[in-house]
């Protein structure tokens, strides 16, 4: 409050500050004290739900890519969640299974530089589904960016005529058709001893991972668990002679059975057959049953696509084995009456031609992405990646520091196959975008992991990664080899590799846990333990990288500093001195700009909070 005898000269300020602002340009205007595109009802009810404050229109545009949680509240009032238009049909993917969620309030949808600036992390729509109504449509936020929109309904139109190729990219799984239901054996090979036993696992442990995956799949139990010594598992059958008619004979007497996982990372589709022909059931490995999980579980267009990418090396295994069969049958290599080409052949053709397709789809999705990336660094939100092991905590954690109280964690294996973008807020109320991604898993197969590279890529723009660990896992030293191991392949910047930020999640369940590691931080995602520590410390990085600084600077109100400032910096808070005519203005502002303000208003003094 101000003093009272200084009230009419406060108002006389105020007014020279609104003069201020009315000098700017709209942009620049939106930076005010209070998060902007807010009403003053908005920021009441932000504050009342403490993290989960309402969306500066800068911010919202940028999550419009958020993928809305299947339950989204359209009531709140807060979050970025409920609001978005695209969002909301990007929703619509994910909630395909479920019944709808209720339309957010007309109006509602968030606009401007934040929904454009998220946009590219936007979930396609996926094939086939029809353009429910949209949401929202009808409250075009005052100062929204109307080209943006303009653009995405361009986008849409090109999407729509993409997408009835993309069904035909898709295909049915080569897994053949999605069995009712398999009852499963999960064997083990174990390596006890030499220089391919595992250092960071034990078999045991491995084959609670196998047991895992498989219970991730509808209709999958595991029937039984089988772990067979081995020297080298590389072998052509895995095992030794003896082992290898140990287990066949143990997997006979299991006549519930209808598959096996053999949880290796690949085995060639001869093998498979002739393990098949052994064992009288289907053989799984371990990329064929991710694949799986990860075709059960994809719900956008470019997970999907991805999915059909990393198939195609087991339709040319599949293809293999059906001209040998054929071969003994009739003549698979023969030549196709008319055409000059062998079935083979053929079959081979299409499949080139296949993952031609897939792979043009797929750049142009990533070009669509990089035009966006750069649309996003003119508005420059900071972007945080949060990535880890499945299962982790990855998606808790976003839902904690964002509040977006619809995003849905589960315990269960690559529950996230879609990189989603979420709006939130660092300790000095710096507007950041969280971006959650799929989680790793050791041992997979160098293309499938290629695959999703397109999609991984985005990490690469980010401006700090926050590696999520779940500390209470036994594995838990092999996975975060694992995660650094696939970080390192990507060829991520080496800043980026050597500002992440460690985090040791679930520390709720192990009693007084201390991190051994320097610099990690212990929180509990799920009940909010050490979550104000970790955003100061991302704050911390996120200046650190970014080159910028939080600093309290005093201008006078008659001169132009104010001006400057909301043009050039992000001003967060103004504080009116009356009695001297002056303001502090708190502002986060980068090296570069402070150094051009210090040069044209060198008698201004300022302080770092
Ligand atoms: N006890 C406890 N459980 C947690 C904590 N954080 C996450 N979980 C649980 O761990 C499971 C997985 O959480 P998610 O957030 O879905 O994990 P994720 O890393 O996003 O998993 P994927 O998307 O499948 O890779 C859920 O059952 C969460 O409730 C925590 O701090 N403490
Ligand atoms: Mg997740």
């Amino acid at each position: 409050m101000w003093g009272g005898g200084a009230r009419a000269r406060g108002r006389a300020l105020q007014r020279s500050i609104a003069r201020s602002r009315r000098r700017l340009p709209a942009p620049a205007r939106r930076q005010s004290r209070r998060p902007p595109g807010l009403s003053a009802a908005g920021i009441a009810a932000a504050r009342g739900r403490g993290e989960a404050r309402a969306l500066p229109r800068r911010l919202a545009a940028a999550v419009t890519a958020v993928k809305v949680p299947p339950r989204a509240e359209g009531g709140s009032a807060m979050g970025p969640g409920r609001l978005l238009r695209p969002m909301l049909r990007c929703c619509r993917a994910a909630t395909a299974a479920a019944p709808p969620p209720p339309p957010p309030p007309r109006g509602a949808a968030l606009r401007g530089p934040l929904s454009a600036a998220l946009r590219h992390w936007a979930p396609q729509r996926p094939p086939g589904r029809g353009e429910p109504p949209r949401a929202g449509s009808g409250g075009r936020g005052a100062g929204g960016d109307d080209d943006d929109d303009d653009d995405d309904d361009d986008g849409e139109e090109d999407e729509e005529e993409e997408d009835e190729g993309v069904e035909e990219l898709l295909g049915p799984s080569p897994l053949g058709p999605l069995p009712g239901a398999q009852r499963v054996a999960v064997v083990q090979p174990a390596v006890r001893w030499g220089p391919k036993k595992p250092q960071l696992t034990t078999a045991e442990l491995q084959i609670a991972e196998a047991v895992a995956l498989v219970n991730t799949l509808p209709n999958w139990t595991v029937l039984d668990k089988i772990i067979i010594p081995t020297k080298n598992p590389d072998k052509k059958f895995v095992f030794g002679k003896g082992n290898f008619d140990v287990l066949t004979e143990k997997i006979k007497k299991l006549p519930h059975v209808t598959a096996v996982f053999l949880n290796v990372e690949r085995i060639s589709s001869i093998t498979k057959k002739e393990l098949e022909d052994a064992w009288g059931v289907k053989v799984f490995d371990r990329y064929t049953v991710v694949l799986h999980i990860f075709r059960c579980n994809a719900r956008t267009k470019e997970a999907k696509l991805q999915i059909a990418l990393a198939e195609i090396p087991l339709l040319r295994s599949n293809l293999k084995n059906e001209v040998s069969q054929l071969d003994q049958q009739r003549g698979g290599s023969r030549y196709i009456m008319g055409s000059g080409e062998t079935f083979m052949e053929t079959q081979n053709r299409l499949l080139k031609e296949k993952e031609l397709k897939i792979r043009h789809v797929l750049e142009k999705l990533r070009r669509k992405r990089s035009l966006l990336r750069t649309q996003r660094r003119k508005r420059e939100f900071p972007v945080i990646s949060v990535m880890g092991y499945t299962n982790c905590g990855k998606t808790t954690l976003i839902k904690a520091l964002t509040g977006e109280a619809g995003l849905q964690p589960r315990d269960q294996l690559f529950a996230t196959l879609d990189i989603t973008a979420h709006a939130g807020y660092l300790p000095s109320h710096m507007a950041v975008i969280y971006v959650d991604t799929i989680g790793f898993l050791s041992d997979l197969p160098h293309n499938l992991v290629e695959s999703f590279s397109a999609t991984l890529e985005e990490v690469a723009y980010s401006d700090l990664i926050v590696h999520v660990r779940d500390i209470t896992h036994p594995e838990t030293v092999l996975q975060k080899a694992s995660v650094l191991s696939v970080l390192k392949n990507l060829n991520l910047p080496s800043h980026l590799l050597e500002s992440m930020v460690e985090v040791h999640n679930k520390v709720d369940l192990i009693e007084r846990y201390e991190p051994t590691e320097e610099n990690a931080l212990a929180i509990s995602a799920l009940h909010g333990h050490g979550l104000e520590e970790l955003k100061e410390e991302i704050e911390k990085k996120i200046l650190k990288v970014t080159g910028k600084k939080i600093l309290t600077i005093t201008v006078n109100l008659q001169g132009p500093q104010l001006s400057w400032l909301y043009k050039e910096a992000t001003v967060q808070e103004v504080e009116v001195m009356p009695e001297d005519g002056t303001a502090m203005v708190k502002v986060i502002i980068s090296n570069s700009a402070f150094g051009k303000y210090r040069n044209l208003f060198p008698s201004s003094t300022f302080f770092i909070p």
